[in-house]
């Protein structure tokens, strides 16, 4: 499978894994992605966010073979197109719609979680100030701000075994910005590793290559727990 494609060399694409089934979420109504969030399916307002930026050309949205509920979602709307390409896992999607997206290698590609639908337009914007004069590109990230604990293994009730340093450690976001050549060779790369990491600058960094750290925010949050809903449904609304 393809997506079309007009844009010339050099322009933004954002890709949106949105193939998960939500396991740690689950309240028995499908796939989080397609929750309502004050009145709006989740998916809808992560795209939202994506579309508001004028500098992002067109939105591929990764869904699970089968899965026709975002062409119903997002049927009609400018920039957008659908693509039955997710995989087993979050590295599998991202990497079959970058393949499917007919990209040339210095087109920029930006990857933004479904499950985060509250990305503030000014975070969005920083990244793609900072990320398309860097040779390399970069992430959203936030640093810890609480103390670290590491809990034992297989204990019924954790108990924490260490404490450690915070120093220096920042929880990654997305979106994640890189060009599309940098992105398929770290694919390639980690591929032939027999590796599939859980994030796109994970992949980048198996090329030896430091990706921008730039400030997120708190309302990026990725909707992963029944309780974010509550949260996420206050900043939306
Ligand atoms: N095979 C997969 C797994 C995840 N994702 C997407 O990757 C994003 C981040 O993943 P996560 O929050 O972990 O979502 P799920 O995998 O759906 O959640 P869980 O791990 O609780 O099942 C989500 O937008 C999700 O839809 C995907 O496109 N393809
Ligand atoms: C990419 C990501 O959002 C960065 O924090 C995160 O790793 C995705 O979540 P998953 O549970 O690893 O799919």
């Amino acid at each position: 499978m393809q997506a079309t494609s007009d844009s010339p060399s050099g322009r933004l694409t954002a890709i949106v894994p949105a193939a998960g089934v939500g396991a740690r979420a689950a309240d028995g109504t499908g796939p989080k992605q397609y929750r309502p969030i004050a009145g709006t399916a989740m998916l809808v307002h992560t795209v939202r966010a994506l579309l508001a930026e004028p500098r992002i050309d067109r939105v591929l949205v990764a869904v699970a073979p089968g899965d026709a509920q975002a062409a119903n979602l997002l049927a009609g709307v400018a920039r957008v197109q659908v693509l039955a390409c997710g995989g087993a896992t979050r590295y599998d999607s991202v990497a079959n719609a970058l393949a499917a997206a007919g990209l040339a290698g210095d087109d920029w590609v930006l990857v933004h979680d479904a499950a985060r639908p509250g990305l503030p337009a000014d975070a969005l914007a920083a990244l793609i100030d900072a990320c398309l004069p860097d040779p390399v590109g970069g992430l959203l990230a936030l640093p810890v701000a609480d103390t670290v604990k590491r809990a034992g293994e297989g204990e019924a009730a954790p108990r924490v075994e260490a404490t450690l340093s915070r120093e220096h450690l920042w929880q990654a976001q997305t979106p994640q910005m890189f060009r599309a050549g940098l992105l398929s060779e770290a694919f390639a790369r980690v591929r032939a590793r027999g590796e599939a990491p859980t994030d796109e600058a994970g992949a980048v960094e198996a090329l030896g290559a430091r990706p921008l750290l730039v400030r997120g925010s708190f309302a990026n949050l990725k909707v992963t727990w029944p309780q974010d809903f509550i949260w996420m449904e206050k900043w939306l609304g």
